[in-house]
C-alpha cells in the first residue's frame, strides 16, 4: 500500500473532543525542527504594503516597499526551498488578499491536521476561507477551526514534541482564541504555555523560533524572562538574537532540519552563531518584503517534517 492510499481523507473537523486524536500519516510533524519535506507558501502576486502594525507603519512612512523587488526576493525564497529539496505548495493567489504571502497565519499545521485560524484584521479574514480551500486541494484534513475570538498562526509555536508556546498580544491573538486552542492541545496531552506579549511585536514568532532539537533562537531583550527560563528548564540552549535585528525580522527564520536554516542576510549575529555551530545557512535578502511586516518564518508553514 503506498502513502497516498494510506492518507486520511479531507475532513472539516477531525479533532476528537476528548483528546486522543490520531496523528496523520501523510501530513504534519512531531516538532518544528525535523527535516522539512513540504512547505506551504503564499504568492506575493497581490502583495500590498499596508499599515498593519507599528513595524510595517514605520517603513510605510519612511520608505515604502518596492513591490517588484519584494516579489523578486520571494522568488529567491522559493528557489532556496527547492534547492534544499523541499516540496513547495502555494495558496491559489487571490487579488483580494494582499497579505496572503504570510502563509503561517491563516492556518496552522499540527500532527493531527490543520487548524483554520481566525484572522484579526478584516483584510486578512478571507485568507481563512482560502486556507480551507487549500487544505481541500492538497488533501490535508482539518483538525478544527478557531471559533472563540481571533487567533493567528504566528502565535502557535511548537517548541518541541508535545509542547506549544501560544502567543497572545490581544490585537491579533485574543485570550479567548488562545485559551480555546490551548484547551484542545491540553486534551491531547500536550504541555501548553500562553505567553502574553505586547501587540507591538505582532506574533510570538517574531522573538522565539526553534532551530534544532533543544536549541531555540530567542530575542532575550524582548521575551518575557519567565519564557526564557522555561525554555532553559526544558534543557534548551538559547541563541540570543539582538533586539535591533529582531525588529528587522532577524529572529524570524526557518529551520529545515538536519542543521540547515534559511535566514535573512541582515541577521548577522544569528547567522554567525549558527555557522560557528556548523549549521548550513542559506541567507537571503528579505529587506524589501519584510517592510510589509513579516519575515521568513511568517511566510512559511511546515506541512510535513520527517524524523
Ligand atoms: N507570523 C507573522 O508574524 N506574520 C507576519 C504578518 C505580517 C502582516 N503584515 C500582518 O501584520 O498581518
Amino acid at each position: 500500500m503506498n502513502m497516498q492510499t494510506q492518507a486520511e481523507p479531507f475532513t472539516l473537523q477531525r479533532r476528537n473532543p476528548g483528546g486522543g486524536t490520531a496523528p496523520l500519516r501523510r501530513w504534519g510533524f512531531a516538532n518544528e525542527t525535523d527535516r522539512l519535506t513540504d512547505v506551504l507558501l503564499g504568492s506575493p502576486a497581490h502583495l500590498k504594503h499596508l499599515s498593519t502594525s507599528s513595524l510595517s507603519r514605520k517603513h510605510l512612512r519612511e520608505a515604502p516597499c518596492n513591490i517588484q523587488v519584494a516579489q523578486a526576493q520571494h522568488a529567491e525564497l522559493v528557489a532556496a526551498y527547492q534547492h534544499f529539496g523541499v516540496n513547495v505548495h502555494v495558496h491559489d493567489a487571490q487579488p483580494e488578499l494582499p497579505m496572503q504571502v504570510y502563509a503561517r497565519d491563516s492556518s496552522v499545521m499540527t500532527p493531527y491536521g490543520a487548524i483554520i485560524t481566525a484572522m484579526a484584521q478584516w483584510w486578512r479574514r478571507g485568507e481563512n476561507y482560502a486556507a480551507i480551500r487549500t487544505c481541500e486541494r492538497l488533501g490535508i484534513p482539518i483538525y478544527d477551526m478557531v471559533t472563540a475570538g481571533t487567533f493567528e498562526g504566528g502565535d502557535f509555536n511548537v517548541i518541541e514534541e508535545g509542547c506549544v508556546l501560544i502567543g497572545c498580544g490581544g490585537a491579533r491573538t485574543q485570550e479567548e482564541g488562545a485559551r480555546q486552542v490551548a484547551s484542545w492541545f491540553e486534551a491531547e496531552g500536550w504541555e501548553v504555555r500562553i505567553a502574553f506579549i505586547d501587540e507591538y511585536y505582532v506574533h510570538i514568532d517574531l522573538m522565539v523560533v526553534p532551530v534544532a532539537d533543544k536549541l531555540t533562537a530567542v530575542c532575550e531583550a524582548c521575551t518575557d524572562p519567565a519564557v526564557v527560563d522555561w525554555l532553559k528548564g526544558k534543557g534548551h540552549e538559547i541563541i540570543d538574537v539582538p533586539f535591533q535585528d529582531t525588529m528587522a525580522l532577524g529572529c524570524n527564520f526557518m529551520s529545515l532540519g538536519c542543521d540547515r536554516v534559511i535566514a535573512p542576510t541582515s541577521s548577522k549575529t544569528l547567522i554567525g552563531k549558527l555557522r560557528a555551530r556548523g549549521f548550513e545557512v542559506a541567507d537571503l535578502d528579505m529587506s524589501e518584503i519584510s517592510k510589509t511586516g513579516g519575515g521568513i518564518h511568517c511566510m512559511a508553514q511546515s506541512l510535513k517534517r520527517e524524523a
